[in-house]
């Protein structure tokens, strides 16, 4: 209970109070209402100012001192998103009362909790899903993620650390609540911060207060969460969501448990290197690189919620998959009811977070108007669907809503207010008691406006009634007329020239008016809100009409794309094969011309090993086959003139080099830990890709690693390999395994310089062109020359040396040499290889 300043009374009252509820909440940034100003004092006023870059000054009275600084209300919400950005919980006290209606100080208090995680303002959300996650351990780990803002509730176990790294990469939470026994293990902490830098915040994991938790919310507690780990990750989220939302949270409906194993597997690097979300390197463009920027036509946000939703999830059985395919055939094949459908969607608001808002009370009337014009618009959609047999059951699921938004309609009027309290919100006709109101308000306006003529005539004085807020109506009267003014007239301000009076009947008047709309606005008040509680118990509907209307919103945008880029709806092959006619990557064909690829692989053929010179297409034909697959199996059509791919259970991808610099790994290091990850996980229903691996490393290291990497998925895995390298070396691995093959990215020398086809064929490529890229990114002659020298003397040195060397060795009976000869003849054959390798202007 103390507070930064200089003094040595007591604290001012206002002070006090400030403290008070600022120990009450020793996790969050205290924002406290003094009239149009939040302000801050003390320590936290510094790191305020500090923060978001706003004037320090001091809050003095008689006996104390201390900084303060203050945010206008007005323009809060900016200061609020960058608040949370920089990682502050922030608690808002609000006034309570008037200040002319209080006695003595006015009460404050604590009206919201804002953290990223919790978030239900729509001024501070963005459109995409607003995760809060929890992580625990117990036979496995437990992970629980829940969107405050529209109920979404679910989790699932994991056995490994990878895979719930990779979970939490793809879903992407705004705030983590980790388990004690996460918390403070060093290890598990260090990694977590270094991979993912959101806000950490305390949860309430003991099983006690987790289950708790649960049945608060769901009167008992769900079957699905029978874990130890997902029952704190579950109990933990909600018990911290509680707490912010003061209390119950009604729009969350129910607990979701699934099965990772239900949907493909993609880690964090396969995410990255395909640009599914965010372009590689982070930040270097924008979306419109991504997948997520190509196929992102949906028209509402629940659909791009749900779509992204899916990319993260692809499938991998068979049965759902073409249950989407046919949904969005069917919107591909019919133009016009695809464009009819869209036209519908763009007017349709965010039913998910308006069906969360209505649950929790939270709605004002513009909500509640959205939502009518949204609710009327379905069962023209509705109708518009049947008449496709793909698209029936989405008509049939599609709730009919038609009451509620007349309900909305008969009690709002047009264009209402933001504030739910200052009335203008209900139309005349709908509560007689409102009526009877505004006609009382009306009728002594009404006297009022007939009071000028009547009393000009009657008193022969040129006045005028007019209305101020201070003094309220009035006559006013000019100077020459003053002393004909009756007696009984009160005078309440001098002008220069003119007198305002009032009179008992004009001030009786005047209150029967304020006293008529004060309790109008009190009625409005209780309307709305009876309607609102009335519309409320539609919500569970709502969001359901949210959830289909989400998925037909990604049907369309899907059968958008499809038509609009020319894919083709995929088959699957029983027996694992895989045909790709003339494929196209999805996102770098948006860029311009692009030469389409054909790929075969089988069981029988099922290493490809890639060479080509650098800048030909090796990276872009890998990732396009991946994000093929990946598209496949969200049930989307994919960029190929044909497609009969397997179901895969995993895509992997080692592709281009990804420094973690500040997580102090070489490249190195994270291409190994990647690479053994995919050869630990990897099945022989996967996919992986491996774009030269073993680079950041010595040549022959890197080489036996890639050659031993290979024959490991060839021989034991047994999975789909497409393998890009500039190891001209690993072209011989076709000669000694069955199932491998050699393509090669075609580019030719001509006499401009090196010329790429971008085109894939059978067999190696005749060389690597290194010298020749090097020219083509500008490097100066000089140096192209003189490398090119060195080069011819390496190539020619290495080939003999290397040869005489493996000659003498094997002439060689070891059994009898002595250990000194031996060390001997090492230390030659060592001189020698080095002076070759090394050459001799350099050695
Ligand atoms: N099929 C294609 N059609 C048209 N342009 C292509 C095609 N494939 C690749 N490109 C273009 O060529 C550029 C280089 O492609 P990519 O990065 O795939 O080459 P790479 O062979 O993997 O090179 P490196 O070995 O240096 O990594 C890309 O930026 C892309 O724009």
């Amino acid at each position: 209970m103390t507070l930064k300043g200089q003094g040595s009374g007591p604290l001012p009252p206002l002070l006090q109070q400030y403290v008070e509820l600022r120990d009450a909440y020793p996790e969050y940034l205290l924002l406290f209402q003094v009239g149009d100003f939040y302000e801050t004092f003390g320590e936290d006023a510094e790191r305020l100012a500090r923060a978001v870059g706003i004037a320090l000054t001091r809050k003095t009275s008689k006996d104390f001192t201390t900084p303060m600084a203050g945010i206008p209300i007005r323009s809060v919400d900016g200061y609020l998103e960058r608040l949370l950005k920089l990682g502050f919980r922030i608690a808002v006290a609000d006034q309570m009362e008037l200040a002319e209606d209080a006695e003595g100080l006015v009460r404050r208090e604590v009206t919201q909790l804002l953290t990223p995680g919790t978030l239900t303002q729509e001024t501070l959300l963005r459109p995409e899903a607003n995760y809060l996650a929890a992580l625990a351990t117990g036979d496995g780990y437990g992970l629980a993620l829940l969107d405050v803002s529209t109920g979404e509730f679910r989790g699932a176990v994991f056995y490994g650390k990878s895979s719930v790294w990779d979970e939490l990469f793809r879903y992407r939470p705004a705030e983590v609540l980790l388990a004690p026994e996460l918390y403070h293990n060093p290890g598990f902490l260090e990694e977590f911060q270094r991979r993912f830098p959101v806000m950490l915040s305390p949860g309430r994991f003991e099983e006690e207060a987790a289950a708790q938790a649960l049945q608060a919310q769901f009167g008992a507690l769900p079957g699905e969460l029978e874990h130890p780990a997902l029952l704190r990750a579950a109990g933990a989220v909600l018990g911290y969501a509680q707490a912010t939302q003061g209390g119950a949270l009604p729009q969350v409906q129910g607990f979701v448990r699934y099965d990772p194993s239900a949907f493909m597997q993609m880690s964090e690097a396969t995410l990255r290197t395909l640009e599914v979300y965010d372009p590689s390197p982070v930040g270097e463009s924008s979306e419109e690189r991504t997948l997520m920027g190509v196929l992102g036509l949906t028209r509402t946000a629940p659909g791009r919620r749900l779509l992204r939703a899916w990319l993260r999830h692809p499938l991998v059985e068979e049965g759902p998959i073409q249950a989407r395919l046919d949904a969005v055939e069917a919107l591909v094949r019919d133009g016009v009811l695809r464009e009819a459908v869209r036209k519908i969607l763009y007017r349709i608001h965010d039913l998910e977070r308006l069906a969360g808002r209505l649950a929790a009370g939270r709605a004002n009337a513009r909500d509640l108007l959205a939502l009518a014009r949204s609710l009327e618009l379905l069962p023209e959609l509705a109708g518009s669907l049947r008449g496709s047999s793909a698209l029936l059951s989405l008509a049939e699921r599609l709730p009919n809503l038609a009451e509620v938004a007349e309900r909305i309609h008969t009690a709002l009027v047009e264009e209402v207010p933001l504030k739910i309290t200052e009335g203008g919100l209900i139309r005349d006709g709908f509560d007689a008691e409102l009526d009877a109101l505004r006609q009382r308000a009306e009728a002594a306006r009404a006297w009022i406006a007939g009071l000028e003529a009547a009393e000009r005539e009657r008193s022969g004085i040129p006045l005028k009634v007019g209305y101020n807020q201070v003094f309220g109506y009035y006559l006013e009267v000019t100077r020459p007329y003053y002393a004909q003014v009756p007696s009984d007239w009160r005078a309440i301000a001098t002008l220069k020239d003119r007198q305002r009076y009032t009179r008992p009947d004009l001030r009786e008047k005047e209150r029967e008016i304020l006293l008529a709309e004060s309790e109008a606005r009190k009625r409005e008040y209780a309307a709305f809100l009876e309607l609102r509680e009335s519309v409320g118990q539609a919500a569970p509907l709502v969001r359901e009409a949210a959830g289909v209307l989400a998925e037909l919103d990604v049907y369309a945008a899907l059968a958008e794309a499809a038509a609009q880029y020319g894919y083709v709806r995929p088959r699957f092959s029983a027996e694992g094969r895989l045909y790709i006619r003339a494929g196209r990557h999805p996102v770098v064909e948006r860029g311009g011309e692009f030469i389409p690829n054909d790929l075969e692989l089988s069981p029988s053929e099922r290493l490809l090993i890639l060479t080509g010179p650098n800048m030909a297409g090796k990276s872009t034909y890998l990732r396009q086959t991946a994000l093929i697959a990946l598209l496949a199996q969200i049930g989307s059509f994919v960029p190929a003139e044909e497609a009969l791919l397997p179901l895969f259970d995993r895509i992997y991808t080692r592709i281009g080099a990804s420094d973690d610099i500040a997580g102090g790994r070489s490249t190195f290091m994270v291409e190994m830990e990647e690479l053994a990850q995919i050869l630990q996980g990897a099945t022989s229903r996967s996919l992986v890709l491996l774009d030269e691996i073993g680079r950041g490393t010595s040549t022959y290291d890197g080489l036996s690693l890639a050659w031993a990497a290979a024959e490991h998925l060839h021989d034991r895995v047994r999975c789909y390999t497409l393998f890009a390298t500039h190891y001209f070396e690993l072209t011989a691995l076709p000669e000694r395994l069955s199932g491998a093959r050699n393509h090669h990215v075609a580019a030719r020398e001509e006499a401009g310089g090196l010329v790429f086809y971008h085109q894939v064929l059978p067999g190696p490529a005749s060389r690597s062109y290194g010298l020749e890229v090097a020219k083509l990114a500008g490097v100066p002659r000089e140096v192209l020359s003189r490398a090119a020298t060195l080069l011819a003397g390496l190539e020619a040195q290495v080939g003999n040396v290397g040869q005489e060397v493996l000659d003498e060795l094997l002439s060689l009976d070891p059994t009898r040499l002595t250990p000194l000869e031996a060390l001997l003849l090492l230390q030659r054959w060592r001189d020698k290889v080095q002076k070759t390798v090394v050459p001799n202007e350099l050695a």
